[in-house]
């Protein structure tokens, strides 16, 4: 029976624990914190939760251009209340995801593990394994899998306090919401939080680097957030690299690297995300990182290393909780032996949880306009789709790229309230490779948003015809 042992409990080491027991795999997890891993407890199920509460409020505000009048003017934010329903779901989902790999058969151990092998190049591997209480258990493994995950960037001179300066795990312990929110780094996790103060009410003002917000998403999309953003009174600052945060007596003074001064009554630092690679001992099996201290894998989860594979925010390959899954089941079923694709990253449907949600998959916009891949394009503003009229959402829009020979559908974005759920008909187009005719003859609900999404395969079946 092959022994496998699993470093992590997130979604890449729970989800490819699940497999290897499925497949009759002698498993072990060891977890230094809790099943579900960061993703669970501290990163994407806290914060998607609190998002739902914020949304929830914009909900009221918008309730009055459809003609529903509320007592309140202001919907009050009982922040106990939403800290305390974002914390008892992490714990249950952890607890889910424990009873569930207990059930399959894994065996679950709590403790830091480090490889602990003689010298570089055995066929097995050992990992020492060291509990809270001190205690230490040697475990020997025929195939290893590193899924250690990744823990937020410290910006020297910008230490988290806890109080004032925070990471995005402390942001739950708060008794009050922030009267002014400063949020240092504007890629992905930045927009989500910027977003959600501003729906609970927060002044916020969002510190970015570059020229607009998340530089690496869609820029059509980003500039609906950023024009969201200019309505709700909430600033960005561009061109603004902070250099380091001052605790004062009742808040903080962001100092940029260009002399600009931003005074704040909190500081909310998403500047990225470390790999936790250090101090699990990589040297010693011969596992070499890379930049950033990232694991190199090949499209098969394998590091340089026979035995060792790795899945994951460690490995920095596309840092979402479905890429980590994915590549852990990958991982597994390589080195079980049964047939396996390599991963395709150009099939990743992702979302960013503002308000609207900007949700894409397969090729970019950017890497049609520079002539990577040619495509053909199409927008479709939601203004024009008779659902969005009826439900008052006047921003958003969907667009879909297809081949310009044969018509296959390569890649979308949404950015709608929904858009996580209308990237589907999309995402299932690309992984199939389905044509825009495909999409024109399907029939989609009359009134509804994912109309515009047959609608756009119609428009760009036109273009086809002229060709
Ligand atoms: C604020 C935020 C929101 C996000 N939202 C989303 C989202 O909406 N959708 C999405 O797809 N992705 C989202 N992500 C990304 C997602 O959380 C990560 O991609 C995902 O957590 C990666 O899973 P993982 O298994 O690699 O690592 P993790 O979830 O980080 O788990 C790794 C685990 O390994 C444990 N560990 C570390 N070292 C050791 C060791 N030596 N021994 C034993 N255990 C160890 C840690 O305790 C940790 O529990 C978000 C990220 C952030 C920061
Ligand atoms: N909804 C989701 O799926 C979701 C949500 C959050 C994060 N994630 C994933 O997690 C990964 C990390 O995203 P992230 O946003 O945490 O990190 P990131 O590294 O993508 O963005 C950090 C940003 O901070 C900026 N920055 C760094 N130092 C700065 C400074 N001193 N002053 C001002 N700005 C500074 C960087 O230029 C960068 O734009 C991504 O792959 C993302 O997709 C996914």
């Amino acid at each position: 029976m092959t022994r496998i042992v699993i470093m992590g409990g997130g979604p890449a080491g729970y989800e490819s624990a699940l497999v290897a027991a499925q497949h009759g795999a002698d498993v072990t997890v060891v977890e230094a914190a809790a099943m579900g891993g960061a993703c669970v407890l501290y990163d994407c199920v806290p914060s998607k939760t609190f998002i739902a509460s914020a949304g929830a409020r914009s909900n009221f505000r918008n309730a009055d251009e459809l003609g529903i009048r509320t007592n309140n003017t202001e919907a009050a934010v009982d922040l106990p209340r939403v800290h305390g329903r974002v914390k008892g779901l992490a714990l249950a989902q952890s607890a889910d995801i424990r009873a569930r790999l207990q059930r399959e058969g894994v065996r679950l151990v709590t403790g830091h593990a480090e490889f602990c092998d003689n010298q570089p190049g055995l066929a097995q591997h050992r990992l020492a394994v060291r509990t809270a209480d001190g205690t230490e258990e040697v475990l020997s493994a025929d195939v290893v899998l590193v899924a250690t995950g990744a823990t937020p960037r410290i910006l020297p001179g910008a230490e988290p306090d806890g109080e004032r300066i925070l990471t995005w795990r402390q942001i739950y312990e708060l008794r009050e919401l922030p009267e002014h929110l400063t949020v240092i780094g504007s890629g992905v996790t930045g927009a989500e939080f910027a977003s959600a103060y501003t729906e609970m009410g927060v002044k916020v003002t969002l510190v970015s680097s570059r020229d607009r917000v998340m530089p690496h998403e869609d820029a059509d999309a980003a500039a609906v957030l950023e024009d969201v953003f200019a309505e709700r009174g909430t600033t960005v600052a561009k061109h603004a690299r902070a250099e380091r945060v001052e605790r004062t007596a009742d808040g903080v003074v962001v100092h940029l690297q260009d002399g600009r001064k931003i005074e704040a009554s909190h500081a909310l630092m998403t500047v990225g995300s470390v790999p936790n690679t250090s101090d699990i001992g990589l040297k010693r099996v011969g596992v070499e990182t890379g930049p950033g201290g990232f694991i190199p894998v090949d499209r098969v989860s394998r590091t340089s290393v026979p035995g060792i594979y790795a899945a994951g925010d460690c490995t920095g390959v596309m840092m979402l909780a479905s890429v980590a899954a994915m590549q852990g089941r990958i991982a597994m079923w390589h080195a079980l032996g049964e047939g396996v694709s390599p991963i395709k990253l150009k099939t990743v449907a992702a979302n960013v949880f503002t308000h609207p949600e900007i949700a894409t998959v397969g090729i970019t916009q950017q890497a049609i306009d520079s002539g990577e891949v040619p495509a053909r394009t199409i927008m479709l503003p939601l203004a024009t789709n008779p659902r969005a009229k009826m439900e008052g959402l006047r921003r958003g829009f969907v667009k879909l790229f297809c081949r310009p020979a044969t018509g296959v559908v390569v890649g979308g974005v949404v950015v709608a309230p929904t858009a996580s759920e209308l990237i589907l008909p999309i995402a299932l187009a690309v992984q199939n490779q389905l044509t825009v005719e495909h999409l024109a003859t399907t029939f989609s609900v009359y009134p509804s948003l994912s109309g515009s999404i047959t609608e756009a395969g119609r428009q760009l079946m036109r273009h086809d015809d002229l060709d």
